[in-house]
């Protein structure tokens, strides 16, 4: 079974605003960490929510473990992917413990023994348990962030899809959480983050792919792709 998330002749878009991308064509294999980079507007969050079942592709395919996505059950895909919204922020005013163990209501397969376990680590690597009392709507934007990056890993997810997960974060944290990104990618995950920071994009993803005009400018690995005459092209810097 293929380990990759595969999208073929993939367009997405909205009613009003059709085609942000056209037939995109792209891999993205579970073990390595992949930012997507791209201007404003070039469609990096609408791929990643087109990618995260929340909106349905114009058209075209996207496969996972040679599994049409279309077929993958609700539960299925509550289980196995994460996904962190760009500037998400929490819904409901509970103690930050609290909205971290909604994490581990994905895995109703887990033991209650298991869930703790996950719940305690994703509040351990995030540096979240001096925030675990304090109502998640009081604390600061990078903390709130901070939580729900909690909340995404306590389910331990298989694909991780992560629309700027370190937006609002201070420099030590900014490194923490992408260095957390990697080490789940290292034990088997498929990692896929939207960045506007290239320097971090170069130093912790594995797999770069820049968006372009309605489609990807290029796409492999990040020290190859991130390089001036892309950043020039893209960008118009460098
Ligand atoms: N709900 C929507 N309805 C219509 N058009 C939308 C909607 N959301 C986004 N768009 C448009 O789709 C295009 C791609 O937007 P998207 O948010 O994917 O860009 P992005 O690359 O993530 O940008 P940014 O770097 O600013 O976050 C933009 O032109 C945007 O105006």
């Amino acid at each position: 079974m293929s380990e990759k998330l595969i999208c073929q002749q993939l367009s997405v878009g909205y009613p009003r605003r059709p085609q942000v991308l056209q037939d995109i064509e792209l891999a993205f294999e579970a073990g390595q960490v992949t930012c997507i980079l791209g201007e404003n507007g070039s469609g990096k969050s609408t791929l990643l929510k087109t990618l995260a079942g929340l909106m349905p592709p114009l058209s075209g395919f996207i496969h996972w473990r040679d599994q049409d996505l279309v077929n993958l059950g609700r539960r299925q895909r509550a289980r196995d992917w994460g996904y962190l919204a760009q500037q998400g922020r929490p819904e409901w005013s509970m103690p930050v413990h609290e909205i971290v163990r909604l994490g581990t209501y994905a895995r109703p397969d887990w033991s209650k023994q298991e869930a703790e376990e996950a719940h305690t680590w994703a509040m351990q690597e995030t540096h979240c348990e001096g925030l675990a009392n304090r109502p998640v709507l009081e604390l600061s934007a990078g903390e709130q962030q901070r939580v729900l990056i909690a909340r995404l890993l306590a389910s331990r997810p298989q694909v991780i899809l992560a629309d700027e997960p370190t937006a609002g974060l201070d420099p030590r944290h900014q490194l923490e959480v992408m260095g957390l990104l990697q080490e789940q990618a290292r034990q088997g995950a498929l990692v896929i983050t939207v960045m506007h920071d290239l320097a971090l994009a170069a130093s912790h993803s594995d797999q770069a792919v820049m968006l372009h005009q309605g489609g990807v400018f290029a796409a492999g690995d990040s020290r190859e792709i991130i390089q001036p005459q892309n950043l020039r092209a893209v960008f118009g810097i460098g």
